[in-house]
């Protein structure tokens, strides 16, 4: 599936990711010629003089553009400028520093601020927090002054320790919202390449997860529980993060200078969706940010932010901006005669002020525009198609590679495979499974909630069972099905295992060890773990959806002169018959031809995934935001 729309032209500055004749030398030229100021050059010749200690090798001019030293080719390079004395200190030093014998690779990138709820490692519940880990690391890498901003949240237990490296930066600022003035601090560390920004509030709700403060005050005292109630809502803490995440890039020194006005936010899914219309309805009429763009990056539809229209005043938007956020409820879905229908939609203010909107993977980009996958904002979203693109998500490589995963027993690749039949055996120890390496595996990965499927795993898994395999399922989410996993793996002890909890290491454990992975998601933006299945080998029979269905390869065996074709099983549409059916297929492929199965494998094995080529992708899509005018009323 292509594109929504053709896309516009490219930026001439940055047609060299497409055009061999324009090259990067070319534009820092065309830099150079748009007359920046000289105390630009000096900041740029003094970062380079730091010896590319920060920011990997991104050095932020006074105007917010900046230069850069190729990325990670420049590193090391001890020629660029190895001390302060040879600080140079008029254009055509620069201009050598940059174009001089083609030993610095250089180029106009883009100051980036990442705004999301959650980022692995510092904290993750889900694919949004693996995403906003990996993706600033590897627009860092490729040469991009890049900051994440998220809560800081305490859990008071370990989890915290994770924290430690960021330290305190700036002053804590105030920010008018929920009716008063609001203190946020902010603390900083940089790691990979990349200003990892956590911001903390005096609020108890803003710093403890609802189910610490949930223990916590009931032990206090019942009537502060109530009081706190009323003010843990998300929106406090996602109000607050937008309003500092437009604040920081103007006020944190980061590696010496602020990131400054020419930003471009890149704002996750309905947490972080007030930026853009901070932007337009707060800095911009006053001429700040006027030079930034935002990018609103869906990563699932079906959570929107939507809450009761009064409480708009606590958003710290100005009156007239209501229209932005306003949101009614279709009539079947308000809860009484009286009931208006009246809320506010922090996603949909979003979708309206972005000036361009991503989503996760082409597939979905499309379904979001239809009234099936649109969950009420098809429309709006069908209106802005000119801006709306999908780039599917990338595999952080360091952190899921089979031949360097230290979660897993024996470590293999796509060359010598013995050891993933030891991770299997492995697995099968650890979860007290008979140990049988020829039997099966199948392994089930996610939230347990109704995007998932899982009411369509419990209607098939009696039937299931009836086949000579083996099942494990890792996930936490709603009740019923947490009891459910409780209950079958009491029924089926020789085949079922149920592991309720989130637990990182056994997820990696269960991808490298499963021979075939279940997913049979209702809608599905992306999906990572069909992914990282694919890179472990690991088969993957998923529901074709979405991004699923963009990343899955339906296996042909016939294809190529029988050599086969194909990475797993995608069925449609969903039902228990479907999914039993393609399971049945891929048991059968499994048991009776080892050597389509082992292609299956390596054809999954051998796929590009990386981040790396994902952020080429983003890369353009900000191209695309700065020829545009931005969002103004
Ligand atoms: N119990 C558990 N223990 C350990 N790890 C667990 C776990 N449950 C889930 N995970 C991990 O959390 C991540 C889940 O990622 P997904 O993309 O599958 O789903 P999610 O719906 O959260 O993300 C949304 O955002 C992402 C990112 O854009 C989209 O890919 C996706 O389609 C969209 O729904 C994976 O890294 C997975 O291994």
């Amino acid at each position: 599936m292509g594109t929504l729309l053709a896309p516009p032209p490219l930026h001439p500055c940055t047609s060299f990711l497409n055009s061999p004749e324009t090259t990067p030398k070319s534009c820092a030229a065309s830099f150079l010629r748009q007359g920046k100021t000289k105390i630009g050059y000096l900041a740029l010749c003094r970062s380079l003089a730091d010896g590319n200690k920060n920011n990997g090798g991104v050095r932020s001019m006074q105007d917010g553009s900046s230069i850069i030293e190729g990325g990670k080719k420049a590193e090391g390079d001890s020629k660029v400028i190895d001390s302060k004395d040879k600080l140079a200190t008029d254009r055509e030093e620069v201009a050598e520093v940059i174009g001089g014998e083609g030993k610095v690779l250089t180029r106009v990138t883009h100051s980036i601020v990442f705004v999301t709820a959650e980022a692995a490692p510092y904290s993750k519940t889900g694919g949004l927090g693996d995403v906003c880990g990996s993706l600033p690391t590897a627009l860092a890498a490729r040469g991009h002054r890049v900051m994440v901003v998220s809560p800081r949240y305490l859990h008071g237990g370990p989890s915290d320790k994770k924290f430690a490296g960021a330290s305190e930066v700036g002053s804590p600022t105030k920010i008018y919202c929920f009716g008063g003035e609001q203190e946020v601090g902010f603390f900083h560390e940089f790691r990979a390449g990349v200003d990892w920004i956590v911001i903390t509030s005096p609020f108890p709700a803003f710093r403890y997860s609802w189910t610490t403060l949930h223990t916590t005050v009931l032990e206090i005292h019942m009537e502060i529980y109530l009081v706190l109630l009323v003010i843990i809502r998300h929106d406090f803490r996602f109000t607050l993060l937008c309003h500092a995440a437009c604040e920081a890039p103007l006020v944190l020194p980061l590696g010496g200078f602020t990131y400054g006005e020419k930003c471009l936010f890149v704002v996750n899914d309905w947490h972080a969706g007030l930026v853009p219309v901070l932007l337009a309805a707060k800095y911009r009429p006053y001429g700040v940010y006027k030079d930034s763009r935002s990018i609103l990056v869906i990563h699932n539809l079906a959570h929107q932010g939507v809450e009761p229209a009064a409480s708009y005043n606590n958003l710290g938007l100005p009156l007239e901006w209501y229209g932005a956020v306003e949101w009614v409820f279709p009539t079947w879905a308000r809860t009484h005669a009286l009931d208006t229908g009246k809320a506010v939609n922090v996603l949909k203010g979003a979708i309206v002020t972005a000036d361009r909107i991503l989503t996760v993977s082409q597939g979905y980009a499309w379904e979001i525009t239809t009234a099936e996958g649109g969950y009420g904002l098809d429309e709006l979203l069908s209106s802005r198609k000119s801006v709306l693109n999908g780039i599917t998500n990338g595999v952080d490589a360091a952190e899921w590679n089979p031949s360097l995963d230290e979660h897993i027993p024996s470590n293999y690749s796509i060359h010598d495979l013995s050891g993933k039949v030891e991770c299997k055996i492995a697995l099968q120890k650890e979860l007290g499974l008979p140990i049988r390496p020829d039997c099966p595996l199948i392994g089930f990965i996610g939230r347990l909630d109704y995007q998932k499927g899982i009411d369509i795993i419990l209607s098939a898994t009696p039937e299931l069972m009836e086949e000579d395999i083996q099942f494990v399922m890792l996930g936490s989410g709603e009740r019923q099905y947490e009891d459910w996993m409780r209950v079958t793996e009491a029924h089926y002890r020789d085949k079922y295992r149920g592991w309720v909890g989130f637990n990182v290491p056994i997820s990696h454990r269960i991808t490298a060890g499963c021979d075939i992975l279940l997913m049979p998601s209702r809608f599905e933006p992306c999906g990572l773990n069909q992914l990282y299945a694919m890179r472990y080998g690991t088969v993957p029979v998923v529901h074709g959806t979405g991004g699923l269905r963009d990343t899955v390869e339906n296996f042909n065996p016939y294809a190529r002169e029988s050599l086969g074709e194909g990475t797993g099983w995608t069925f449609s549409p969903l039902s228990r018959e479907n999914l039993l059916a393609a399971l049945k297929i891929a048991i059968q492929t499994y048991r009776e031809h080892k050597s389509s199965w082992e292609g299956l494998m390596k054809r999954g094995m051998e796929r590009d995934c990386t981040w790396d080529k994902a952020a080429i992708k983003y890369e353009q899509v900000f191209e695309w935001a700065f020829i545009d005018p931005p969002y103004v009323i």
